[in-house]
């Protein structure tokens, strides 16, 4: 494998965990963190990917900084990021292509619990773009054994598919924590991709693409592990803590709690039902239990199972 300089932009947990697949496929990789010691400066030069692993409430802020900064016009971005803009509902991949209009933008997403890919454990994943050649480079930069990489065009459907789901995943927790069964989770999680779908063509991205690895794939990760800071979330939240508490608690960032009053924000000016979003916003802001939730999602009106 051609060996390549990759910076890797966050030291969280996901940024470590994609800092270690890049290492240990021989690149020449640099981990950028505000409180390092690295200037962004430094941490670019000779970039061939810069990969932005920080939550979403510093991507503006990161991608405005390295707008003022020379970067070689073949440098790919690629962004991991799962969450929307809550001032403008954009989504990372959008912010990266507004700021650098020349660049290839590469979406990386799928079912990727950080904790795992530090196990060593094996895991898929999808990287997107409308520029095929950049979305090949980077999967050929972190394809190994113990990390297959599938291209994809629909950078979109992607990259919404990996984010809205987080919302899925608190309700997934709570379910869990109310100990509500399998045949609940089931419906939730079969319901939730429905919503996830019908937000998402509104966005323009392609239903093929929510059932794959970076749609239902990740909704099924993060709905089924307590690994997912998401469905950690719920889960407190039906135990009965204030989401205060819950996220005082929390290691790393859950970005669906943001991304629940985004999704509300556009679900209401675009008119589209969201009904299970809507009670994990109610559940976020306390204004219902979650058992409370579960009682009005359970007495809505009757309805087929599609009417879109
Ligand atoms: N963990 C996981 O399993 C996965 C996470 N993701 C997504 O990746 C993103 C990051 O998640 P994760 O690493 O787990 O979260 P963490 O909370 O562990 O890390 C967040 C990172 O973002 C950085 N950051 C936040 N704000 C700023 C800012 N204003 N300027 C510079 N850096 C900033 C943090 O820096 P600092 O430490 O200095 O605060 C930190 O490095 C999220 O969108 C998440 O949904 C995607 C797939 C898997
Ligand atoms: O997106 C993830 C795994 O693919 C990580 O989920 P959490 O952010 O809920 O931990």
């Amino acid at each position: 494998m051609r060996e390549i300089t990759i910076t890797i932009l966050g030291a969280g947990a996901w940024g470590t965990a994609l800092a270690q697949l890049a290492r240990a496929n021989g690149h020449n990789v640099c981990l950028w963190s505000r409180h390092g010691e690295l200037s962004l400066k430094d941490a670019l030069e000779g970039a061939q990917i810069v990969l932005s692993a920080i939550s979403m409430q510093g991507v503006t802020q990161v991608a405005t900084a390295i707008a003022s900064i020379p970067i070689s016009a073949d440098t790919i971005f690629v962004t991991a990021t799962k969450g929307l803009d809550a001032a403008t509902t954009l989504t990372p991949a959008q912010i990266w292509q507004a700021t650098f209009p020349q660049h290839p933008i590469v979406v990386l997403c799928g079912p990727n619990l950080s904790k795992e890919i530090h196990q060593n454990l094996p895991a898929a994943t999808v990287v997107a773009s409308i520029d095929a050649e950049a979305a090949e480079a980077v999967q050929a930069a972190f394809t190994s054994q113990r990390f297959r990489v599938y291209t994809n065009s629909d950078p979109l459907g992607v990259e919404l598919g990996g984010t809205i789901k987080n919302v899925i995943a608190i309700a997934s927790g709570a379910c869990d924590g109310l100990q509500l069964g399998t045949n609940a989770k089931a419906a939730l999680v079969t319901r939730g991709l429905t919503e996830i779908i019908r937000i998402g063509n509104s966005w323009g991205a392609k239903t093929e693409t929510f059932y794959g690895l970076s749609g239902l794939g990740d909704l099924l990760a993060t709905c089924n592990s307590p690994l997912s800071r998401n469905y950690q979330v719920g889960y407190q939240l039906a135990q009965g803590k204030t989401l205060a508490e819950t996220l005082a608690h929390l290691e790393g960032t859950a970005e669906g709690v943001n991304t629940a009053e985004v999704l509300m924000q556009r679900a209401e000016t675009q008119k589209i039902s969201m009904p299970i979003t809507t009670q994990v916003y109610r559940a976020l802001q306390g204004e219902i239990t979650p058992r409370q939730a579960l009682e009005e999602l359970m007495l809505r009106d009757t309805k087929p199972e599609y009417n879109n």
